[in-house]
């Protein structure tokens, strides 16, 4: 720039803005202006009483000294009245402190206190919030236990096979105590209220109590978030979780067998979670709560993925960890009912969650683009790998585990259905991931095939990333989640029987495991030919086609579908060593056979030929 006035460089530099000066004499005034205030309920103390009543010790006959609002805030604190007889002296030192209470905050509130309390909490690249789960980094079903009293030792499934593992009421309250002490010594706890399940009727209401910002910013996404007067108006919660995982059970307690603990008192309605920061346990918890509570209405619970066609043609997806409910139930040209449970009433089909709970190892913009997008501000992404620097994550990066995860509202994805409901399903697909290689990429099921599949709950997973192990694993699961079920397998089964019957629901058996010879061997099925298979059930086309009949498994298999490689449907013609597919394939169908044993005494629902054709729908060899 050139100096008209020998060299001195002048700028045009106004000191005094023309706008007009903002209205505040100090900095702290100028802050307080920044936030506009929230409308506050009309009762700010009432949630306060209710929560007071839940954090209330058993053993002690007073409640915790609760205040509403970050101790951060600097605001004199108002305890609320709680049960402690009014007027006492205080009669322990736990009773003269304050316990901080933040009440449904927003995602953005728990962005900022999620940084303030781990050093494990960071903004990824695109807004998602990284954080850790610490030690565990999938569910522990070992260390789950259900009480057991006079009622649920008569209702519920116990012994071989069943995942509720039993402990006796005063444990419980141990446990419930040890979990309330450790919440009630620290300066602040999360709470939410939410609720569970899409269809009014039998909407459900839950209360979340968490030492985590994290773990309430999973559930405000994984639960259904109430409007500001359904939170006005909410009372006392049905089922309460007392999540208290960074601190330890005790082991030498009865019954149990490590330093976790996730316990059920369906009796109390409350769920008590020690020693895991997992934060699968509380929404699979909440699961198993609903698996004892919708059947008694008669309302059958489903560990499954649910979508509907423009034309409202309803589709399930059911299959274990890793088959593709998330990733097949989410499709761009259906709307999402949502990835992960569902009831099916009289009235069709509901979501019970709000949020979706995705697999994110090797994740794709390319391959799902739709769960990439809803990666942004809100959504909780765990136990990721990111560059420190740019803080973009690296999907494909094992470090911490292969069980990555992002969880976030439904609303994320563009073609969610909202209210998340549905009319019955017109087709039920079964998902397994078939790692030896020899099950169909799609089969079409009869009745009684669809329950003997569903009985059996197979998948088989690699036999994770040690060197030298080639040898799949099969598992086998009832109802596609029997670590999640509370009744016998039979009675999910005979529910499941009569509603297919009575809507008229086709079952169908899809492979998305391997193709070509087992792992090690052949390769997974590419995701764009499962989804141009499903493409084909939803269209009806498959109803349609031609079909032959496999051998051993007697399935149903069509001879050719729109866009998917003819020889691939019939997985002989994929592997190259003939007599390694047979003896594959036999040793698959005797595992099935070992595994539905313990069914063959069993009868399901009322129709006594139903059992004997589900009997017989198994491998024949
Ligand atoms: N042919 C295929 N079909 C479906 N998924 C596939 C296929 N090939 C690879 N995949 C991958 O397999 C994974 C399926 O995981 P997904 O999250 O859908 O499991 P899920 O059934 O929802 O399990 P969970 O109950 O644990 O949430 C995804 O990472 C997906 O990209
Ligand atoms: O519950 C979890 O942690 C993840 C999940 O959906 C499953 O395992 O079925
Ligand atoms: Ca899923
Ligand atoms: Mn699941």
């Amino acid at each position: 720039m050139a100096s008209p006035n020998g060299g001195v460089t002048t700028y045009d530099y106004d000191d005094s803005d023309s706008a007009a000066p903002v209205r505040a004499q100090t900095i702290e005034e100028l802050h307080s202006l920044q936030r506009k205030a929230a409308a506050t309920t009309k009762d700010g103390a009432s949630p306060l009483q209710s929560i007071s009543a839940s954090l209330a010790s058993l053993a002690r006959e007073y409640g915790p000294n609760l205040v509403k609002g970050d101790p951060e805030a600097k605001v004199a604190p108002v305890p609320v009245k709680h049960q402690q007889p009014s007027a006492t002296i205080a009669s322990s030192d736990s009773s003269l402190k304050f316990t901080h209470v933040l009440y449904n905050l927003s995602p953005a509130e728990l962005y900022e206190q999620a940084f303030g309390q781990k050093k494990s909490s960071f903004i990824t690249s695109t807004g998602a919030l990284a954080t850790l789960s610490g030690a565990k980094t999938g569910r522990s079903p070992r260390d789950k236990r259900v009480v057991k009293d006079e009622t649920t030792e008569k209702e519920l499934w116990w012994g071989k096979g069943s995942p509720n593992i039993e402990m006796d009421e005063r444990q419980f309250v141990i446990n419930r105590e040890r979990a309330l002490d450790y919440l009630n010594s620290l300066d602040k706890v999360y709470v939410n209220d939410q609720f569970l399940n899409w269809d009014p009727e039998n909407r459900i209401k839950v209360r979340i109590i968490t030492s985590r910002a994290y773990h309430a910013l999973f559930m405000h996404n994984m639960c259904i978030r109430p409007t500001e007067e359904e939170l006005e108006t909410f009372g006392t919660p049905d089922f309460t979780i007392y999540n208290a995982g960074e601190f330890p059970a005790n082991r030498y307690a009865n019954y149990m067998t490590s330093s976790t603990s996730i316990n059920i008192s369906l009796a109390r309605r409350e769920m008590v979670i020690l020693g895991t920061q997992y934060a699968g346990e509380m929404k699979k918890g909440l699961f198993g709560v609903m698996h004892y509570l919708m059947p008694k209405r008669g309302i059958l619970s489903l560990h499954s993925g649910c979508n509907m066609g423009k034309e409202g043609d309803v589709a399930l997806f059911f299959g274990l960890s890793g088959t593709g409910k998330t990733t097949l139930s989410t499709d761009h040209n259906r709307l999402l009912i949502g990835d992960d449970e569902h009831c099916w009433s009289d009235n069709g089909v509901s979501n019970i969650e709000g949020g979706c709970y995705a697999k994110c190892i090797d994740l794709s913009q390319e391959k799902e683009p739709d769960i990439w997008n809803a990666i942004k501000f809100g959504t909780v992404l765990e136990n990721v790998v990111f560059n420190e620097r740019t803080r973009e994550v690296d999907y494909a990066d094992k470090s911490i585990t292969e069980n990555t995860r992002a969880a976030y509202p439904i609303e994320f994805i563009p073609n969610a259905l909202i209210p998340c409901v549905g009319p019955h399903p017109k087709n039920v697909i079964l998902l397994a991931c078939d790692a030896y290689g020899v099950l169909p990429p799609v089969s079409k099921l009869n009745l009684a095939q669809t329950m003997y599949h569903f009985i059996s709950g197979y998948t088989a997973i690699v036999a994770g990333t040690e060197d030298g192990i080639k040898e799949p694993t099969a598992t086998f699961s009832a109802c596609f989640g029997a670590a999640f079920i509370m009744y016998h397998p039979t009675k999910y089964a005979a529910m499941l029987a009569e509603k297919m019957q009575k809507y008229g629901a086709t079952g169908w058996l899809v492979n998305t495991g391997w193709s070509g010879g087992r792992y090690g061997v052949g390769s997974r099925i590419k995701l764009p030919y499962t989804r141009k298979i499903i493409d084909a059930i939803h269209s009806g086309e498959l109803l349609t086609a031609n079909y032959k009949k496999t051998e051993v498994f007697g399935l149903e298999i069509p001879t050719g579908i729109d866009g998917v490689p003819s020889e691939i449907l019939d997985p002989v013609n994929t592997w190259t060593d003939k007599a390694a597919y047979k003896e594959t394939l036999l040793k698959l169908a005797g595992l099935f056979k070992n595994n539905f044993e313990v069914f063959a005494t069993y009868k399901i629902g009322d129709d006594s030929s139903l059992t004997d054709q589900i009997l017989a729908a198994g491998p024949n060899f």
